[in-house]
């Protein structure tokens, strides 16, 4: 089927917030599932980018929203930068992009799901389009493993797990496998806005060089 994303290249900005490096090994798998889904991925540390950075992110096509969970919630770095997003916020900057989001904890649970409702009332408040995750959960059966894609069973996005003691190289494989999943997924999500606009004739996308 032809459904016309085919020349469409989104651009997709992972911005996300690490306080040891976990998150960030798993900011770089949502990179390549945008990579690998034919999209051109940008990852912003947000504790760490400019302001001259900001058109980065204002000129993306998709944002993947990405912090560890600390207390409970996104951690204070991705809220400090939440917060600065808010006059962006009143004039519909981010208005009608692709939004998503991922985080880690060092517990199974850890009660991350409230740091990726955090994320996605952040994107509603900018008026974008939230994604979810999109894969059955894994790991729930006499059948299943921890090696399984959404080992956690989340759905709102990807929730990952990593021992508290371990380095930032021993993300789980699974996790980040999932993360790579939700970045392929948001890349292909934004294409068929892209196309849809396209088709509807509201703008005209750049053809890819
Ligand atoms: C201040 C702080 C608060 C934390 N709160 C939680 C929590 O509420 N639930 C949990 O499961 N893990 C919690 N953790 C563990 C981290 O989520 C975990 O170590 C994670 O891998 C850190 O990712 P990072 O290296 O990207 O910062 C907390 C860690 C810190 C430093």
């Amino acid at each position: 089927m032809n459904d016309g994303t085919t020349t469409i290249r989104p651009s997709v900005v992972v911005a996300y917030h690490s306080g040891r490096g976990h998150t960030a090994v798993l900011a770089l798998a949502v990179a390549e599932g945008v990579r690998q889904a034919g999209a051109t991925p940008t990852v912003l540390a947000v504790d760490d980018f400019t302001d001259d950075q900001w058109p980065v992110l204002d000129g993306a096509d998709a944002i993947v929203f990405g912090s560890p969970t600390y207390m409970g919630n996104v951690s204070a770095g991705f809220q400090t930068f939440a917060e600065r997003t808010s006059r962006r916020c009143v004039e519909g900057t981010w208005r009608d992009k692709v939004a998503a989001g991922f985080t880690n904890s060092g517990s199974k649970s850890g009660d991350k799901l409230q740091t990726l409702m955090a994320m996605a009332v952040l994107a509603a408040q900018h008026h974008m389009h939230w994604v979810n995750l999109g894969l059955a959960a894994g790991w729930n059966s006499t059948t299943g493993s921890e090696h399984d894609l959404n080992r956690l069973g989340f759905f709102l996005g990807a929730g990952a797990q990593t021992d508290t003691d371990v380095a930032a190289d021993r993300v789980h494989h699974s996790d980040a496998l999932t993360c790579r999943h939700l970045g392929a997924r948001v890349a292909e999500v934004t294409a068929q806005l892209l196309a849809g606009r396209r088709a509807a004739g509201r703008c005209r996308p750049q053809p890819v060089g």
